[in-house]
C-alpha cells in the first residue's frame, strides 16, 4: 500500500494538501514497438517543404552572417558588395573566410573528442530523466560544471603563457573553416542517428516518425540517440549543452584576444558581451539537471535541426556580436553600460527564476507554495508565480538577455541585432509548438490552464 499527497482545492486551484492513501497501481501491459512509436503527421515547420527549406537555409544564413559582416567587406552589405560576394568568397585573403581547411576539421574533431573524454572521465552525479512512454527512465551524467572549469582552466593556462593571447586568436582566424567542420559533424551525426534509428529499437520521437525523409531527418526520428558501445551516452543531451555552448564561449574569448592584440585593450562593449554570453553558458551548467524537463529532451527527436543547432548554429551565429566588436570596437561609456547591465540582470532574473520554479515543481518541490491545478494526465500545472503570469515567462527573460547581448554593438548596423530578431521568431514559434504539444498532452485541462494564464510569453502583453 503506498501513501501519497492528496489535495483539496479552492476555485479549481490547489491551496492545501491532506494525506490520503491509494492502492498500488499495477503496471500497464508492455506495448509493442509499433504501439510505442505510432506514425506522426508531418504538420510542424509547414511540413516537409518547410523542413527541407530550413535544412538548407540555416547553414546558408550562418555563412552569410560571416560574409556580410566581417573586416574585409564591413558590416553594412550594399548591392555592390553583395553582387561580387561569390568572387569575394572564392578569393578570401585569409584563413578566416576559407570555406574548408583540413587543419580546422582536425582541431574541431580534437575539440569534440575532448568533450566526450571529459564527459566520460570527470566526476559526476547521475540524474534520472522524466518517465518515458515505455515506462523507463534514462539516466544522465551531469558533470558540465567540472567540464567547463577544466576547459576554462586549460584556456587560462594557454592565455597566461608568453604569446598565449596571440595564439588564442586562432579560433577567430579560422572562423569559417571551423563552421564548416561543425556543419560536417552535425550532418554526419544527423545521418547516423536517422539510419541507426531503424535498427536500434530505440524509442522514437512522436513528432519525427512521419515516414517522410526530409521531415524526419530534420525534426529527428530517435528520441534519445546513442551509439553502439556507449549506451549511456545520450547524443542529444550531450550535444545540447557541451560542444556547442562551450565552443561559443571560447570563440568569444578568441574575439576578445584578437581585439586586445589590435588595440592593446579590450573595449567595455566586448567585456559586457563576454560576461553576459559567458554567464549564459556557466548558468546552463549550474542548472544542468533542469534541461531534463525541457521539450528538446522530453519530446523532440534528435535530427538535423538539433545537431546543426547545437554544434554549428549556436557557436557560430550567437557569437556574432563579439566577432563584430573585434573589428568595430564600440566604447559604451558608464551610462549606456549601466542601462545594458540592468536589462541583462532583469532578463537573467526572469529566465532563471522561472526555469527554477518549473524545474523545482517538476522535481516535487514547491518552496514558494505556488498554486497549481491538477490534470487528468497526472502532472500538475503551476498557476501562480512566473508561470501564472504567462505560459512561457522563461522565454521573455531569455529574449531580454538577447537585447543585452546585442546593444553593446551600438547602432551602426542592423546585422548585429540578428540574434534578437531570430530569437523572437524561434521563441514565438517554439511557444506555439509547445502549446500544441501541451494541448495534446493535457487535452481540455490545457484549455482550462490557458483560461487562467492567457498570455503566451510577455505577461500582460503577448
Ligand atoms: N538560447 C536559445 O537558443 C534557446 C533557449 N531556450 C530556453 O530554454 C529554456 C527551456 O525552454 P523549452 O525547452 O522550450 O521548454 P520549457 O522549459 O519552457 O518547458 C516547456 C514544458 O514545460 C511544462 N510546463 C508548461 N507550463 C507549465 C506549468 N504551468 N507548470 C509546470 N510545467 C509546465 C510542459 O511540459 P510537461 O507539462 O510535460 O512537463 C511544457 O511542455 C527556456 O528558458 C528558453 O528560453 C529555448 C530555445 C532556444
Ligand atoms: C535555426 C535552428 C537550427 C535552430 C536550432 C535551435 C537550437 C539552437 C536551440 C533549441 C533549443 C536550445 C536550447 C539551448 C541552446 C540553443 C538550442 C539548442 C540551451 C541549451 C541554451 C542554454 C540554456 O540555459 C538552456 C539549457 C535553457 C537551453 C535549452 C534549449
Amino acid at each position: 500500500m503506498t501513501t501519497t499527497n492528496g489535495t483539496s482545492r479552492t476555485n479549481g486551484d490547489v491551496t492545501k494538501t491532506t494525506i490520503t492513501a491509494k492502492a498500488q497501481v499495477s503496471l500497464p501491459p508492455k506495448k509493442s514497438y509499433a504501439e510505442l512509436n505510432p506514425k506522426s503527421k508531418p504538420t510542424e515547420f509547414f511540413g516537409p517543404i518547410g523542413t527541407t527549406i530550413v535544412t538548407f537555409a540555416t547553414p546558408a544564413v550562418a555563412y552569410a552572417l560571416f560574409f556580410t559582416c566581417n573586416e574585409v567587406t564591413g558590416c553594412n552589405p550594399s548591392a555592390s558588395s553583395l553582387s561580387n560576394l561569390a568572387h569575394t568568397i572564392g578569393n578570401w585573403p585569409s584563413s578566416a573566410g576559407k570555406l574548408w581547411e583540413w587543419k580546422a576539421l582536425a582541431v574541431y574533431l580534437a575539440w569534440y573528442a575532448w568533450c566526450i573524454a571529459t564527459w566520460v572521465i570527470l566526476p559526476t552525479e547521475w540524474i534520472e530523466g522524466l518517465l518515458l512512454r515505455d515506462g523507463t527512465r534514462k539516466k544522465y551524467k551531469m558533470n558540465g560544471l567540472w567540464f567547463l572549469f577544466l576547459t576554462l582552466g586549460v584556456a587560462i593556462g594557454v592565455l597566461a603563457r608568453p604569446g598565449g593571447i596571440e595564439h588564442f586568436t586562432w579560433l577567430y582566424d579560422h572562423f569559417v573553416p571551423l563552421l564548416s567542420a561543425a556543419l560536417a559533424m552535425a550532418t554526419a551525426q544527423a545521418v547516423w542517428v536517422y539510419a541507426y534509428s531503424f535498427f536500434s529499437g530505440e524509442l522514437l520521437a512522436l513528432g519525427g516518425n512521419s515516414g517522410i525523409f526530409f521531415y524526419d531527418f530534420f525534426l529527428g526520428r530517435p528520441l534519445n540517440p546513442t551509439i553502439p558501445g556507449l549506451p549511456n551516452w545520450d547524443i542529444k543531451t550531450f550535444n545540447e549543452v557541451r560542444p556547442g555552448l562551450s565552443l561559443w564561449f571560447l570563440l568569444n574569448i578568441s574575439c576578445a584576444c584578437e581585439q586586445y592584440v589590435r588595440l592593446g585593450y579590450v573595449s567595455d562593449s566586448m567585456w559586457l558581451v563576454l560576461a553576459f554570453e559567458g554567464w549564459y553558458t556557466i548558468d546552463c551548467y549550474i542548472a544542468e539537471p533542469s534541461i531534463l524537463n525541457q521539450m528538446d529532451i522530453t519530446t523532440d527527436g534528435f535530427g538535423f535541426m538539433l545537431a546543426f543547432g547545437d554544434l554549428a548554429w549556436l557557436p557560430f551565429t550567437y557569437g556574432l556580436q563579439a566577432r563584430y566588436l573585434t573589428f568595430n570596437p564600440v566604447q559604451l561609456g558608464p551610462v549606456f553600460s549601466a542601462i545594458i547591465v540592468a536589462i541583462e540582470i532583469l532578463g537573467l532574473y526572469i529566465f532563471r527564476v522561472a526555469n527554477n520554479e518549473k524545474s523545482d515543481f517538476r522535481n516535487g518541490k514547491n518552496p514558494k507554495n505556488l498554486t497549481y491545478m491538477d490534470t487528468a494526465r497526472g502532472t500538475k500545472l503551476l498557476t501562480s508565480g512566473w508561470w501564472g503570469r504567462s505560459r512561457h515567462p522563461n522565454y521573455f527573460g531569455d529574449w531580454l538577455m538577447a537585447w543585452a547581448w546585442c546593444l553593446p554593438t551600438g547602432f551602426n548596423t542592423p546585422i548585429t541585432y540578428f540574434y534578437v530578431a531570430y530569437f523572437a521568431v524561434l521563441l514565438i514559434h517554439r511557444q506555439r509548438r509547445d502549446d500544441e504539444a501541451c494541448r495534446h498532452k493535457y487535452g481540455k485541462d490545457w484549455d482550462r490552464y490557458v483560461e487562467k494564464v492567457p498570455y503566451r510569453i510577455v505577461p500582460y502583453v503577448y
